[in-house]
């Protein structure tokens, strides 16, 4: 474990950069240091590595001053990666790492062991410069000589490495190689590791605990969501960072918000740019609208520009519906990764597109019925069959700036509406012959222009709420009306 007790120090006695800094590291624990520049975190590495001296406070390793360790014993205990090296470059690669082995020897390069070459051969291969080990430094690109000094401070074979920046010149695959293997090094082998981080996602990801560094004092030190909140980020870098989740691991992310005024001018969608074509019904926008949906193509959160609802046969069978989709729109003039995408077994023609307004702004609901697969969500459990192709699909599109609150309650409020619909036009779930709910493979997609009137809220008391609980219920009625009229029910 390493303890750092109220340190204060830096170049200059009569000027202490770091202040009263605090904090322990437990075996095997990875540290990220983060901070504006200037605010004191290669000067704190330099300070725990004793390379600066304290004016005040100690730092223990074990429980054991560093004061009393020789330097030797000391170089043992930490290793060091250095921001800026003096570079050696008429050294080979292997050379370069072999210096790290330096502690672990009685005179200079006289009793090179197994055991140094071993050290050595292991810290080039992890760091992936094994291959160039007899090139001078000089004939390597940036990325190369930094891992090189990882690998030097690998080969020292310390309890505790520190580490300046050391993603620093790499392209991510070997950010990724570096960090899985320093990660990996503490997870199996106890390594203790104290690293300073520029990105704060790289640290969030790779690090047990932040500590963020503000003019030379400890501004928040704690797990990755403990230290990377917006607020908190927005004093220390006077940078406004919105947060969001990994989409795999429970770590933080944070993304820059620029400062640079919008460039869209303001614009509103119509109906009269629906276009309904023999096998599909198709939007296409001026501008990225910000989306929220359970399409087949593009489901979950993401901007774009067209939106398709395509009329399958009712016969259709695919194996992977998803390739299927992305090659017919690219076939149709669709940018895939601009497109949101949606099947229905409802022919285009039959599609209800309406719009509705009041003093809030206005919205647009567009819906295919098909309710031949029509399900009571609540006796559902009661089925084993398998479904069929019938689907109700609903698509909003808004007017206005939502907040991610009221996407979300623009999905429960478009949702309850249409279960009002079902319950008014009284489609029947065939199996349990009660009212159905909705049917097995439903679509919902919400999409707002971002510009215009702030909606913080769009539940049903809400002016936004009201526009889509009426839109929808009256959209899928009218929907509903003509399925039934279609198959020659009413
Ligand atoms: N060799 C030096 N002599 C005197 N002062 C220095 C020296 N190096 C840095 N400083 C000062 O110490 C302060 C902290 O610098 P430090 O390098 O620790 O910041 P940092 O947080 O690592 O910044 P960056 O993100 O830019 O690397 C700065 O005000 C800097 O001017």
């Amino acid at each position: 474990m390493l303890t750092v007790e109220n340190i204060t120090g830096g170049y200059d006695a009569t000027r202490p950069i770091i202040q009263e800094v605090s904090f322990t590291v437990k075996k095997g624990e990875i540290l990220g240091v983060l901070g504006p520049n200037g605010s004191g975190k290669s000067t704190l590495l330099k300070v725990i590595s004793g390379i600066l001296p304290s004016t005040n406070g100690q730092v223990l390793i074990e429980e054991q001053n560093i004061k009393h360790f020789s330097p030797k014993e000391f170089a043992r205990k930490m290793a060091v990666l250095p921001q800026l090296h003096a570079h050696a470059f008429s050294h080979t690669v292997r050379e370069t790492v072999a210096l790290g082995r330096y502690p672990h020897q009685n005179s200079w390069f006289s009793t090179w062991s197994e055991q140094d070459e071993n050290a050595v051969k292991t810290a080039m291969k992890q760091t992936g410069v094994d291959s160039y080990e007899h090139t001078n430094l000089e004939f390597l690109s940036g990325g190369e000589q930094q891992r090189t000094f990882v690998a030097q401070a690998l080969a020292q074979q310390a309890d505790i490495l520190l580490l300046d920046e050391p993603t620093n010149h790499l392209d991510i695959a070997h950010q990724r190689q570096l960090l899985d293997m320093i990660r990996l090094e503490a997870v199996q082998n106890g390594l203790t590791v104290i690293s300073v981080f520029h990105d704060m996602n790289l640290a969030s990801l790779y690090c047990d605990r932040l500590l963020l560094m503000d003019k030379g004092h400890v501004k928040a030190i704690g797990e990755p969501h403990e230290v990377l909140k917006e607020k908190q980020i927005l004093e220390v870098y006077n940078t406004r960072v919105s947060s969001y989740p990994h989409p795999e691991l429970p770590k933080p992310q944070v993304t820059l918000m620029p400062t640079a005024t919008d460039e869209r001018e303001s614009y509103v969608v119509t109906k009269e740019q629906f276009k309904i074509r023999d096998e599909f019904v198709e939007l296409r926008t001026e501008f990225p609208l910000k989306t929220v949906s359970s399409a087949v193509h593009n489901a979950g959160f993401g901007w774009f520009q067209s939106f398709v609802n395509r009329a399958v046969d009712l016969s259709y069978m695919c194996s992977d519906a998803h390739e299927e989709l992305k090659s017919y729109l690219e076939q149709h003039d669709f940018m895939p990764s601009n497109t949101v995408a949606m099947m229905t077994a409802v022919a285009a023609k039959h599609v209800v597109i309406r719009e509705f307004s009041n003093t809030t702004g206005s919205i647009i609901v567009a819906v295919t019925a098909g309710v031949g697969n029509a399900v009571d969500v609540s006796r559902a459990h009661e089925r084993v069959s398998k479904p069929y192709i019938g689907t109700i699909n609903t698509w909003v599109i808004i007017n206005g700036k939502l907040t991610e609150e009221s996407f979300m309650q623009a999905m429960i409020t478009a949702t309850e509406a249409k279960v009002k619909a079902m319950q008014q036009e009284e489609i029947m779930d065939p199996i349990s012959n009660t009212i159905a709910t909705g049917t097995s493979t439903d679509s919902l997609l919400i999409a707002a222009t971002q510009n215009g009137t702030f909606m913080e809220y769009a539940g049903p008391i809400t002016d936004i709420g009201k526009l889509i609980g009426q839109g929808v219920y009256e959209t899928t009625v009218t929907a509903l009306q003509d399925y039934k009229r279609a198959k020659g029910r009413l």
